[in-house]
């Protein structure tokens, strides 16, 4: 596996007295794209202000490419683009200009080509002399993702991406995140839409009152912990669950059997043989598999119980 971004034991209790973030570890492939999910407070802006140098650790040390990112900052903040949540331009500045200094500020000299294809890329390009303040919110959103890649760093951290965006612009961000990640990007992004991240991650790690409680391959994630459902709708109502289906999780709801199953345990052949062999007849099936989502709110639940 090739790392590009090692966190060790990297915790913070700020000066309020408040814990943000108990010990965390984590180590971030290259090219992958991570969603850090969890709700409100979890930590999760902590631990990225904490990476890209904002706010500094309690414990805890933090490799990016190579570079000790707490004794070597600025090279370790060379290779990083970061997306705040909230909006840090100046209104009266144009789109390009603003892009500009940014990539100025990091030290890189000037890329006209690399600066106008970040913002083609966004459809900024059209809006490249217009002041900031003269752009919708979506738009005032793309810019900060402008700023962010006009130095061309390898990660990408994205702070809650499409909060409060509409439904088409949170579509084209899915987009460019994807197309950034083909181009060799490694993004790190934090979400409470678990939508987002199961349309769009790799890799979901769930942080919960400053606790890092998992990491996981989506998919296997998904797999792991996803739970099918199988509803059949009956031919002719029946009264109860047959008590030859004893050895299935079969109920009966709203004249339907309802079969629920492990993803990776499911016997839909012989339970359907079953039903033939018992006259039960069935005029239709329809499976179902639990989201991401179900699985998050399992998570924090089981978290929250422990
Ligand atoms: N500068 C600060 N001083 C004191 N406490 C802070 C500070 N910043 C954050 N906190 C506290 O640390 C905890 C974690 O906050 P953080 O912003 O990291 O959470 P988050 O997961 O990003 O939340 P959200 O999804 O709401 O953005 C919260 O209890 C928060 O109140």
């Amino acid at each position: 596996m090739d790392t590009i971004l090692s966190v060790a034991g990297v915790s913070k209790t700020y000066a309020s007295g408040q814990r943000a973030l108990h010990p965390v570890d984590l180590d971030i492939r290259r090219g992958e794209i991570f969603a850090l999910l969890g709700p409100n407070g979890a930590g999760k802006t902590t631990l990225i202000s904490i990476i890209c140098g904002i706010v500094t650790p309690s414990t805890g040390t933090i490799t990016v490419m190579g570079h000790d990112a707490l004794t070597d900052f600025k090279s370790a903040r060379r290779v990083i683009g970061l997306v705040p949540q909230e909006l840090s331009v100046d209104m009266f500045e144009t789109v390009l200009a603003t892009v500009k200094f940014s990539r100025r500020l990091f030290g890189r000299s000037a890329h006209d080509a690399h600066i106008e294809q970040v913002l083609r890329d966004l459809s900024l390009w059209d809006k490249r002399h217009a002041k900031i303040m003269e752009l919708s919110g979506g738009m005032k959103r793309r810019v900060l993702i402008a700023k962010a890649l006009s130095h061309e760093p390898d990660i990408l951290f994205l702070d809650e991406p499409t909060a409060g965006v509409d439904v088409a612009l949170r579509r084209d961000m899915w987009k460019l995140v994807h197309r950034l990640r083909a181009n060799g990007t490694t993004i790190i992004l934090t979400t409470h839409y678990i939508e987002e991240a199961e349309e769009m991650a790799d890799r979901v790690g769930v942080i919960d009152k400053g606790k890092l409680i998992l990491v996981e391959d989506k998919a296997a994630l998904m797999k792991k912990l996803g739970k099918r459902q199988m509803r059949i709708t009956l031919s002719d109502p029946i009264a109860a669950v047959p008590p030859e289906l004893a050895d299935w999780d079969v109920k009966l709801k709203e004249g339907q059997l309802v079969y629920s199953f492990n993803a990776e345990d499911e016997h839909i052949p012989e339970l359907l043989a079953k039903l033939g062999a018992l006259g039960v007849g069935y005029k239709d099936l329809e499976t179902s598999k639990s989201s991401l989502e179900d699985i998050f709110v399992g998570l924090v639940e089981r978290d929250a119980a422990a």
